[in-house]
């Protein structure tokens, strides 16, 4: 039999209908919703006048516009609410399961899903979102679908889609201890650039891989969409299981034992082809920040922003040059040192246990700057729950963070939680396009670590020492 990638594998096995020019019919294993395009998705299929083809496979919470603010209920911001109430009761009218606002189990849907045990190896799972990526840390085929895909795939419990290419990025050497998954995919989005996954899914291999947390590994796949990939996954092993053991819809008894055997056989075979063949060796890698208004445009937190010379293709020194404008910045300078008005850790890239266990760290006895507006936003319910327990909660308000409840926030700001024009914000999100934080607003993408530090410090800064 013809070697075959780990895509292959994760395809093959969800086609229905093998259609011309790479299409297939797939069948959908997880249909995952939140309160803007699953209410979308939902209104468009009621309208049709359908109903949902497997709800027992269909998941939904509300975290795009719910407010953060401690004490909140659905309505505390009023657009939300409507969305929160329409996702509610057709959620309801259709016996989909949803995880509402302060219960077990509500939270950023890339945070929870995972968390809950409901994305599995090998399964494929699509969200109306684009992160969805993110699950592909699991060995899923997760990726993000419009809202008519999706009303098609809540309908049918399938979707028509064009197999992509493949790409495998290999990342040799070893991360230093001050460096974590955040630096490592800003850093090959820097190298490779915003398009290089277009029409490509990605599986991440290679040594610094395997010593990755799966918490970590997330981070990674969850910028996979950065570089223009719809998936990006990485092949299951004795961490992944580890991080699935005994979650609530998890396999359990002989059935998880017969899993892991399954799941075993979710790798690329060793002679597979693949489209496209990357090699990033993480030695080079620092403290990553980004200094423009993409996520290539990155260097490490010590290093000065690009110069624009007349050498530079006309197309890149306009790019950088109205980059830095926005920015409020100067090529060819120093980006350390720069003041920040704000400090935002949360999203489904970096609000995770682990993500809050190492800005805390940095934080710890220390305070945030006079000047510096700093919040964590949990990723979900159990992120919250778990961090009080170990009482980072306390840490962060003693050093003058805002503690606050669970959604995404400030990472799109669709929740009405947007800074004011001109702020500068280092953010532990995935996305730092003009306006994304709030009209004029400046955002500079970086990890936990760094935005902690850049909180205390009151400007630009890594931190030092592992
Ligand atoms: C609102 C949603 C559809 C969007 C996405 O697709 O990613 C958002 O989550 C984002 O991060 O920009
Ligand atoms: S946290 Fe940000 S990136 Fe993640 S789903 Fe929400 S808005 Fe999108």
């Amino acid at each position: 039999m013809k070697a075959r990638t780990l895509l292959d594998k994760l395809w093959d096995s969800h086609v229905i209908q093998q259609y011309e020019n790479g299409w297939a019919l797939l069948h959908i294993d997880r249909q995952l919703l939140h309160d803007l395009s699953g209410t979308a998705s939902l209104n468009a299929l009621s309208a049709r006048g359908l109903s949902v083809h497997n709800p027992e496979l269909v998941y939904a919470t509300p975290d795009h516009a719910v407010s953060s603010a401690t004490g909140r209920d659905a309505f505390t911001y009023e657009t939300g609410g409507k969305l929160w109430k329409r996702l509610h009761n057709l959620t309801q009218q259709e016996n989909i399961r949803f995880f509402d606002i302060g219960q077990q189990g509500h939270g950023i849907v890339h945070v929870m899903a995972p968390e809950l045990g409901l994305v599995l190896p090998g399964l494929t799972v699509i969200c109306g979102d684009s992160h969805t990526c993110t699950n592909g840390a699991l060995g899923a085929l997760a990726f993000g679908v419009g809202s008519s895909e999706l009303a098609h795939a809540l309908a049918t419990q399938t979707l028509k889609q064009r197999k992509p290419k493949s790409m495998r990025v290999r990342f040799e050497g070893a991360l230093s201890a001050d460096v974590t998954a955040k630096d490592l995919i800003l850093y090959t989005i820097g190298r490779l650039g915003v398009s290089a996954g277009t029409g490509y899914a990605v599986e991440y291999t290679g040594p610094v891989i395997r010593q990755l947390s799966m918490e970590q590994r997330m981070t990674l796949c969850n910028l996979s969409i950065e570089f223009g990939a719809k998936m990006g996954f990485i092949a299951p092993d004795q961490t992944t299981f580890e991080y699935i053991k005994g979650r609530q819809y998890a396999p359990r008894g002989d059935i998880w034992d017969q899993a892991c055997e399954a799941w075993l056989t979710l790798n690329s075979d060793a002679d597979a082809l693949f489209d496209s063949e990357v090699v990033i060796n993480a030695d080079e890698v620092g403290q990553m920040i980004t200094w423009g208004i993409s996520p290539e445009q990155v260097i490490c937190v010590d290093q000065n922003i690009p110069d624009v010379d007349v050498s530079l293709d006309d197309s890149v020194r306009k790019a950088r040059q109205a980059a830095a404008e926005y920015m409020g910045l100067t090529p060819g300078a120093p980006l350390a040192g720069t003041p920040v008005d704000r400090v935002f850790i949360g999203s489904c890239t970096n609000a995770r246990l682990s993500d809050l266990v190492e800005a805390a760290r940095v934080v710890q006895g220390r305070h945030v700057a006079g000047h510096v507006n700093a919040w964590v936003v949990p990723g979900s319910e159990e992120v919250k729950q778990e961090a009080q327990a170990l009482g980072l909660d306390v840490v962060f308000k003693n050093a003058g963070f805002e503690w606050r409840e669970p959604g995404c926030s400030m990472c799109v700001a669709a929740n009405g939680e947007i800074g004011r024009s001109g702020e500068r914000i280092v953010s532990t999100t995935n996305r730092n396009f003009v306006g994304r934080q709030g009209p004029g607003v400046r955002t500079h993408l970086a990890s936990p670590r760094v935005a902690a530090a850049c909180a205390l410090a009151g400007a630009i800064t890594g931190t030092i020492g592992g």
